[in-house]
């Protein structure tokens, strides 16, 4: 195991019946990394996190969490690990303080920590609420905290994000973030490429299995040659003119603005602003989006 690792698969691979739900994944993290697995519905991420987890015996290859093997169920790691499973289940009729200190009590732990880790997921305030009666964002930051309930060195969460608002999501990045603050080493899958863009210090892109690559999202982004979209107003400069601006190798009205796509947006820019015609500039670089799009051939759709 290298130095820092905390976890170091390689060569998974789990069949169900004919179809291999994960086909030859490697990979390792960092102590104190925010590690994102991505990918569509049905791309293997859970069955990769539940074998990182041990919660799942691998068909071939092997885990190193720790440098300890998850399975069969290893009570050494036990203390180290928190796990919060994509649909989360509560203890019946508890408040949210009441979950958490049950949680701890569990892994033996102070119930101080429960008020400490409500703080930290931003529940302070609904301490004495039934989890019941907690919003559905609400809800997910409970469980995140009960996964932190005894204090763990590494945090597995699957698809925390999902089926959440806008808002709601956001809100939980903050959460995510500040976990990461406490030195907390995070693996999270998730379906949403934007999000992961922001908020991961690398991540694996899974499509069918396999992880088609792995990188921090910038470096990702900064590979392809796709090229950045520069918007401005219509009707400051002729659309067939825009076409021969220097850099420009496409230029198209959408009836509000004028897209113009460039390799060299610094030198497209530059004559944009000589000319005066800068109203409602937007600029749209490559995202994962796009990185997903070049290695698969295929629209992201999650
Ligand atoms: N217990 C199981 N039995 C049979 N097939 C399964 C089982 N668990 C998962 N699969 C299949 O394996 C593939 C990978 O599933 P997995 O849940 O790992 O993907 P995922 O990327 O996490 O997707 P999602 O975001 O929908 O959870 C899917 O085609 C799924 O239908």
């Amino acid at each position: 195991m290298s130095k820092g690792s905390t976890i170091v698969a390689e060569g998974l691979r789990k069949r169900y019946g004919d179809l291999w739900a994960v086909d030859g994944v490697s990979f390792s993290v960092g102590e104190g990394e925010f590690f994102g697995i991505l990918g569509p519905n049905g791309a293997g991420k859970t069955t990769t996190l539940e074998i990182i987890e041990g919660l799942r015996k691998p068909d071939e290859g092997s885990v190193r969490l720790f440098g300890e093997q998850p399975w069969p169920r290893n009570p050494k790691l036990l203390p180290r690990i928190g796990v919060q499973l994509q649909a989360s289940s509560f203890f019946e009729k508890l408040t949210a303080r009441e979950q958490l200190e049950t949680f701890a009590s569990l892994y033996g732990v102070s119930t101080g920590t429960a008020a400490d880790m409500l703080e930290l997921v931003g529940l302070a305030d609904k301490a004495d609420t039934r989890e019941n009666k907690l919003s559905g964002g609400q809800r997910q930051r409970l469980s995140i905290a009960c996964a932190l309930a005894h204090d763990p060195d590494i945090v597995f969460l699957d698809e925390p994000t999902a089926a959440l608002d806008p808002q709601a999501r956001r809100n939980l990045w903050d959460v995510l973030r500040a976990i990461k603050e406490r030195g907390k080493t995070i693996v999270y899958t998730t379906h949403y490429l934007d999000e992961a863009e922001i908020l991961c210090d690398r991540t694996a892109i899974m499509d069918k299995g396999r992880i088609l690559a792995m990188d921090a999202p910038a470096t990702l982004v900064r590979g392809l040659d796709a090229p950045t979209h520069v918007m401005i107003e219509r009707g400051i400069i002729p659309l067939e003119e825009a076409k021969t601006l220097a850099g420009v190798e496409e230029a198209a009205d959408d009836g509000v603005s004028l897209r113009l796509s460039t390799r060299n947006p610094a030198k497209l820019l530059s004559t944009l602003a000589e000319r005066g015609a800068l109203e409602g500039l937007q600029v749209r670089g490559a995202t994962l989006e796009d990185v997903f799009l070049e290695l698969t051939g295929r629209e992201y759709r999650a």
